[in-house]
């Protein structure tokens, strides 16, 4: 686990680009978050999505009165991403507003990650911005993927 400075605090980011990336990410699957349209299940979960060339696609969840419609955060940045020809990613950011517990994808939002590669990472994170990083292969072992078909 690890902690991420608050908002507005550069300092610990210094000199190191890659945490600063990181961390505005994980702003980024912040602000996201407020656009989340969950009247239903009333979790707000945010999704920050970034390229291999540095540009970030953001998603958050959007459900609907046929519940099994809603869309979660991830696929909805990732889809945004690869609809705008963007499919060679680096990292996403989840944030929801859990503070004891770290947000984790479901296995459809896996699945849909795994699509893109399993050697990218996928940021956990809680509401006071400590994260648990791990890799879409360690999220989903195993995998069944595009190369099975081939
Ligand atoms: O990683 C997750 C977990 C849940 N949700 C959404 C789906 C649904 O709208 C709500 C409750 O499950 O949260 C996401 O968007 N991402
Ligand atoms: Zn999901």
């Amino acid at each position: 686990m690890s902690l991420v400075p608050p908002a507005g605090s550069d300092r610990l980011a210094e000199g190191c680009g890659d945490m600063a990336e990181i961390i505005e990410l994980i702003q980024k699957s912040h602000e996201a978050k407020k656009h989340s349209y969950s009247p239903y299940s009333k979790f707000r979960v945010g999704a920050a999505l970034l390229t291999s060339d540095n540009r970030v696609f953001t998603g958050c969840n959007v459900e609907n009165a046929c519940y099994n419609l809603g869309v979660c955060a991830e696929r909805n940045a990732m889809a945004k991403a690869v609809s705008e020809g963007y499919k060679d990613f680096k990292a996403i950011a989840i944030a929801s507003d859990m503070k004891d517990e770290f947000i984790s994808p479901c296995g459809g939002c896996r699945q849909f990650m795994r699509e893109f590669g399993v050697k990218w990472d996928v940021y956990l994170t809680k509401l006071d911005n400590t994260y648990q990083k791990m890799t879409v292969e360690e999220l989903l072992p195993v995998s069944f993927g595009p190369a099975n078909l081939s």
